[in-house]
């Protein structure tokens, strides 16, 4: 059965940005052969994404380095331009860059970068970044309030403390917390954290987290949290989302994807998380045989791009790409992209 792709609980009218088919596929400089052959090759970065992000919800993208994560992100913050596929913010599709409409979805949408180094000014104290923010977006703000707002919503207090400070002079963690008090002085509805806390030191990567829960519930955001590190997306997301070189593998609400993995990926990511609980050099049989590499984005395998590492492969596997198929079959929304929960191909499979 394939599973629905309409949301599920809680309602439509939730769903604040949403991407159906999003492709991009970066153009790779000819060779020589190529041109003999006409051949134009392409780096498939994002292939036929689909999410949906919810008002007062985290859905967290998770996939290994390479798989597109930053890709979907930059393609939502509208930093790129998608080869195909459409995004729309509260159902309106953006079609132009430029124009009122397209500044305002950039109003509404906004990106935290992994690296709050770089994506601070080293020259400009926290008082100007963030007051630049606020002229941006919002003339008429009285800036000396707003800017109080903007550092005690994001916990660096007192304000006075910290509006001279120039980036050098904070820690990584209070510097992630001003890049995010900026994307808040826009006054969005979505939040796209792009690895918010990888560049940390592991003692204050919490703090940022718990900070970012905070926002959801307070500020009511839809929050796309960005990471390698499916324990954190099980801690703090109430929606996961598996990507596997350039593709969705698997969804489904945290817990469910987290706890009773399905997609043979996921499970390969668990089991390569480091787990406290999990005594050393102990593998899940499912997944002990699944070493290897993700393949080339250039030319991935044909069929499910995951079969030359899975260790249930099967010969439909090596040639027809799997839809999304539901897990459990009750209509949870729990889905894999895998022929193993397709009822008529386990059953060939087993005769
Ligand atoms: N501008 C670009 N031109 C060509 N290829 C690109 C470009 N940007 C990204 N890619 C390629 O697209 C693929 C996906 O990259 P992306 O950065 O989205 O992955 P990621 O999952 O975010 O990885 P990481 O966690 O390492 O950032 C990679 O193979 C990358 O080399």
């Amino acid at each position: 059965m394939t599973a629905s792709t309409k949301p599920t609980a809680p309602g439509a009218t939730d769903v604040v940005l949403e991407a159906v088919g999003l492709t991009k596929h970066f153009p790779v400089r000819r060779r020589p052969r190529d041109l003999l052959t006409r051949t134009r090759r392409a780096v498939r970065a994002v292939d036929d994404v689909g999410l949906v992000l919810r008002r007062g919800q985290v859905t967290a993208m998770v996939g290994e380095s390479g798989s597109g994560k930053s890709t979907v992100a930059r393609l939502l913050a509208q930093l790129v331009r998608q080869t195909s596929g459409r995004i729309s913010l509260h159902g309106d599709e953006v079609r132009t860059r430029g124009g009122r409409a397209f500044r305002a979805y950039c109003r509404r949408v906004q990106l935290v970068f992994q690296d709050p180094f770089a994506s601070l000014n080293p020259v400009h104290t926290v008082r100007y970044h963030l007051t630049r923010a606020l002229r941006i977006h919002h003339r008429d703000r009285d800036v000396t309030a707003a800017l109080h707002d903007l550092l005690t919503r994001v916990q660096l207090t007192p304000p006075e403390q910290f509006l001279a400070k120039y980036p050098h002079e904070l820690s990584g963690g209070q510097r992630q917390r001003v890049a995010i008090a900026r994307a808040l002085a826009a006054g969005p509805e979505a939040l796209l954290a792009d690895e918010p806390v990888s560049m940390l030191d592991v003692s204050i990567r919490l703090g940022v987290l718990n900070l970012l829960r905070d926002l959801r519930d307070r500020l009511d955001l839809a929050i796309l949290y960005i990471t390698h590190d499916i324990a954190s997306a099980r801690y703090f997301a109430d929606d996961v989302l598996v990507m596997y070189a350039g593709q969705v593998v698997e969804g489904g609400d945290g817990e469910a994807v987290t706890q009773r993995a399905a997609h043979p990926y996921t499970r390969l990511l668990i089991a390569s998380a480091p787990d406290p609980d999990r005594i050393a050099g102990e593998a899940d049989e499912d997944t002990a045989e699944s070493g290897g590499e993700p393949p080339s984005l250039i030319d991935p395998p044909a069929g499910c791009r995951f079969h030359p590492r899975c260790p249930h492969a099967m010969a439909r596997c090596r040639t027809e790409a799997p839809p999304r198929l539901s897990v459990d079959g009750n209509g949870s929304g729990h889905w894999a992209a895998c022929w193993l929960y397709d009822a008529p191909t386990v059953a060939e499979a087993a005769t």
